[in-house]
């Protein structure tokens, strides 16, 4: 990664993928991008041609990191932005199946395009956005990135199964979720997920999911493929 605050991407190293790195599964470089300025400032931007608020990021000192930091084992340069294509759970996946990934965190503003285009000539360029909302610097999208793939990665998460059975990975959102105790200021535990009967509880399960996702999110609904919903779930 490349940033203007590197200690912004520190959490990166704690906990579930703090243990993925010691375990060797993944490894996390973060470049300072001021280490690849001239000037006595360490000027990293500049105000925008044809005006406008805000600055925007200098190619010279981007081109100059990507050079080096892109140099080796081919990557994907992914850059963070409100303006890319959005950044999915299928997304998530194929970036978990790259040798490399390199992140370009800019500013609200947005780093010179040219910086974009002459990377273009040799890696792939991905623009993504975490959703319709305006950060103001791409390190916090980072993070959302960076953990959504790597728990994806085989061994970081203790049980596989949840990286398959997430929301998303049948279309749907995930249904509620109980433990004990059986009933906690006065809200019982649904008796069917204590009844042991598994076909019921599969049922019961997938009831909720198709339920909440028609209430809160009907367009994951519509990009479900034709046979993704089978009789008993259109009953519903
Ligand atoms: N989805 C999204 C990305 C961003 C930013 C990336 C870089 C600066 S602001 N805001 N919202």
């Amino acid at each position: 990664m490349v940033s203007i605050f590197p200690s912004y991407l520190a959490p990166l190293r704690e906990a579930l993928l703090g243990r993925a790195i010691s375990r060797g599964l993944l490894e996390l470089t973060v470049h300072d991008l001021r280490a690849w300025t001239h000037d006595v400032h360490q000027a990293v931007d500049d105000s925008p041609y044809g005006g406008g608020p805000g600055m925007v990021m200098r190619p010279q000192v981007w081109g100059d990191a990507l050079d080096d930091v892109l140099a080796g084992p081919p990557a994907r340069l992914v850059v963070p932005t409100p303006a890319g294509r959005p950044f999915t759970q299928a997304l998530a996946r194929e970036f978990s199946a790259e040798e490399r990934l390199v992140f370009a965190c800019g500013r609200y503003e947005g780093i010179d395009q040219r910086v974009l285009d002459d990377a273009a000539r040799r890696v792939t360029v991905d623009e993504v956005s975490i959703g319709d909302y305006v950060l103001v610097g791409g390190e916090v999208a980072v993070l959302a990135i960076v953990e959504a793939v790597v728990r994806l990665l085989p061994g970081v998460l203790g049980n596989p199964r949840s990286a398959a059975e997430d929301s998303f990975s049948d279309g749907l959102l995930e249904g509620p979720a109980y433990t004990r105790p059986e009933v906690w200021r006065g809200l019982a535990v649904p008796d069917v997920l204590r009844s042991g009967n598994h076909a019921l509880i599969d049922r019961w399960r997938r009831d909720r999911s198709l339920e909440r996702t028609h209430r809160r999110r009907p367009d994951l609904l519509e990009a479900l493929p034709a046979d993704a919903l089978d009789r008993a779930d259109r009953a519903l």
